[in-house]
């Protein structure tokens, strides 16, 4: 069994893949922390003869989880920040800087789509841009709901945002307390990233496939205008790539990927923000 981690500043999740058959066997998600405790946060490692790490974690729980495993387990690999990998080159100025789990889904989307936009929704929501041809452009970090949402201190803090709700009860004005706070961090999340893969898609000159990940996605996909898909294992699928442990592996196959969102005309893209800027 290959066990795959992703650990990100609110929860660490883990999946069980057969190195055989390539099937996700199990899987789950604990709050970060530095300790595990193999056989209940984590399976039990006797069955794991491979690990892959993508974490952004403080440095110290990655430490102390690769201590743990190394201990137990043959091979650990755990993934970094480079300048260029897969064909991809890193847009930062200090590639190292660049959170791994945003260059795990660039990588990942730019396998799956080639030029791609992948939006992280998890503690923060993260907007990376890849172009056709492999050049990552950087990105943006905003707050993600339930951080905008402690943010503000008016005691809403354990009431989440129903992940059924449909967007259009979430765009309406609140008429009490949590429902305005929901209602607002929601418009505030969604609005960016409409906003934000517009002027970009409108600079670059390019329409792009859009893909969804992380804990908000699914909610936050309610409110996305463009084409996208949903890709619940997009980081896992940028371990495949960086690491590829199994035959599908190996033949390029991610587990759990979407179909490719066909992205709308960059015509329909420059008229929306047109028609945005006028009202
Ligand atoms: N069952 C859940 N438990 C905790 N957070 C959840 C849950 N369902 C959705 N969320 C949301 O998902 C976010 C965590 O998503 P995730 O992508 O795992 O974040 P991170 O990678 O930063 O740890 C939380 O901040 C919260 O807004
Ligand atoms: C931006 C992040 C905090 C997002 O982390 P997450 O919400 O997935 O826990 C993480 O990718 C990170 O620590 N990045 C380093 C800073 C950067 O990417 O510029
Ligand atoms: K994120």
């Amino acid at each position: 069994m290959i066990l795959d981690l992703d650990i990100g500043n609110t929860l660490s999740k883990w999946r069980l893949k057969d190195a055989d058959s390539s099937e996700i066997r199990s899987r789950g998600a604990v709050w970060t922390r530095e300790e595990w405790r193999p056989g209940s946060d984590i399976p039990d490692l006797d069955v794991v003869e491979a690990v892959r790490i993508s974490s952004v974690a403080r440095k110290v729980v990655l430490e102390e989880t690769v201590t743990l495993l190394r201990r137990r387990v043959g091979a650990v690999h755990v993934a970094r920040s480079t300048p260029e990998a897969l064909g991809v080159t890193n847009g930062y100025e200090e590639p190292g800087r660049l959170g791994v789990d945003r260059w795990m889904g660039a990588l990942a989307g730019y396998q799956l789509a080639g030029g791609c936009c992948s939006v992280d929704c998890g503690s923060a929501i993260t907007v990376d841009f890849v172009l056709p041809g492999g050049r990552h452009l950087g990105g943006y970090i905003l707050p993600g709901l339930r951080l905008m949402k402690e943010s503000l201190k008016l005691g809403t803090r354990n009431v989440a945002i129903d992940p059924d709700s449909e967007a259009e009860e979430l765009l309406v004005p609140g008429t009490r307390t949590v429902e305005a706070v929901n209602h607002g961090i929601y418009m505030a999340a969604v609005s960016a990233v409409n906003r934000i893969y517009s002027e970009v898609c409108d600079r670059e000159g390019v329409p792009l496939p859009m893909l969804l990940t992380g804990g908000d996605a699914r909610v936050i996909s309610r409110g996305i205008q463009v084409p996208h898909a949903v890709w619940p294992d997009m980081v896992y699928a940028g371990l495949e790539a960086c690491f590829p442990l199994t035959a599908a592996e190996r033949a390029g196959k991610l587990s759990g990927a979407p179909g490719v969102p066909s992205p709308v005309s960059l015509e329909k893209i420059r008229a929306g923000l047109a028609f945005s800027m006028l009202l």
